[in-house]
């Protein structure tokens, strides 16, 4: 439904080049949420405006719903007809709402279809639909400031739904909010994907928000996409960044972890059925060895079960290459603790 090629912006000011993306090939599916990630800097916002062409790219192009925007002339508020007519097909929800403060909630919700020519009783009627579809069927006539935070991040998504998008672009939607109300709106945003077919790329600084809501994630760095795929997937990929931060594992080892002469100590990520096989004492009967667990940890990552462990068994790494290999086997994702084992030491316990 996306696709990126060799995604570049450069930024020039006084003389001086920044350069925001480097070259990002992403690719986001019909019908699906994907995430974002990166540090304050990566590019994520870049990232985002250049997918609407709010800015204009340096090089590269974007194609969305098999439509090639880059193509299209102009830029920003000076689009050409047919940009401008595209861009209304993608809906776009920002960290601090945007909303006018001397319109009413419908009247914020009517402004797009106000500027697409939409007849008065036609806008009424559809704002009072989308504002029905994010839960303020009653709030039409309130001003913006008798709001909560999360009401007004509702009235901003039923403005961005206001053109029919298929495409749903957040920029940091739920950073400004607590928790609880995060957890709501992204269950609307998760509802109206899967309502109206959306498809969703957002972009966070917040694990959390890929964990409860994203169907897949990319990692971005110093203007490139660094890992990317289903979150699923990223799961099952040893080494993968992503999976460590979207689950780190609680349990400590005993030192600087690894294989060394005496034990090997590993990370298993069990999914979907192996989550519930009693694998582990398996492993432990079948080969005749003691297994010690250090740390394990379940949780639900995009509406599925996932658990990991990180157990230590005795002997060197490669002597343990036959039980390895049966967990491999049936299904466990299994890599070496050392690199994990020496971040989270350096986390968890700051001397
Ligand atoms: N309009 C601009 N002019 C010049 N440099 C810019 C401009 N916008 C962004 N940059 C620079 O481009 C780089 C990427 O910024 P961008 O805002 O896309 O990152 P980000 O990952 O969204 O970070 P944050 O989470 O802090 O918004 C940064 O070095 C930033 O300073």
């Amino acid at each position: 439904m996306i696709t990126t090629t060799g995604l570049t912006k450069v930024y020039r000011s006084r003389g001086r080049e920044v350069t925001a993306l480097d070259g990002v090939d992403l690719h986001v599916r019909e019908g699906e949420v994907f995430g974002v990630v990166g540090r304050s800097g990566a590019g994520k916002s870049s990232l985002i405006r250049c997918v609407n062409l709010l800015e204009r790219p340096t090089s590269g192009s974007v194609v969305v719903d098999g439509r090639d925007l880059t193509a299209l002339a102009g830029r920003g508020p000076r689009a050409g007809a047919e940009l401008r007519r595209a861009r209304s097909r993608i809906g776009m929800v920002f960290q601090h709402f945007n909303l006018l403060s001397s319109r009413t909630v419908q009247g914020n919700v009517e402004l797009p279809l106000e500027i697409l020519g939409v007849p008065g009783r036609e806008r009424a009627r559809k704002a009072r639909e989308l504002l029905g579809l994010v839960g303020l069927a009653d709030h039409a006539r309130s001003w913006p400031a008798r709001l909560s935070g999360g009401q007004k991040q509702r009235v901003g998504i039923a403005r961005a739904l206001a053109g029919d998008p298929k495409v749903l672009l957040s920029d940091e939607a739920t950073s400004a909010l607590d928790p609880e109300t995060t957890r709501s709106v992204l269950d609307l945003l998760r509802d109206l994907n899967r309502q109206l077919g959306l498809t969703v790329l957002l972009i966070t600084h917040e694990m959390d928000v890929v964990k409860t809501v994203c169907d897949s994630a990319a990692l971005m760095r110093d203007g490139k996409v660094v890992e990317s795929g289903t979150v699923s997937d990223l799961l099952a990929t040893p080494g993968s960044e992503l999976a460590r931060e979207l689950f780190p594992l609680g349990g400590r080892s005993r030192d600087r972890g690894g294989a060394d002469e005496e034990r090997t100590v590993v990370d298993v990520t069990f999914h979907g059925e192996s989550t519930t096989r009693p694998l582990i004492s398996r492993l432990s009967r079948t080969y005749g060895v003691d297994v010690s667990i250090l740390g394990a940890a379940m949780d639900t990552i995009g509406g599925r079960q996932v658990g990991r462990m990180r157990i230590e068994l005795p002997g060197r790494f490669e002597d343990n290459a036959v039980p390895i290999g049966f967990l491999r086997e049936h299904g466990l994702t299994v890599e070496a603790a050392e690199t994990v084992a020496e971040a989270t030491e350096t986390v968890k316990d700051p001397r």
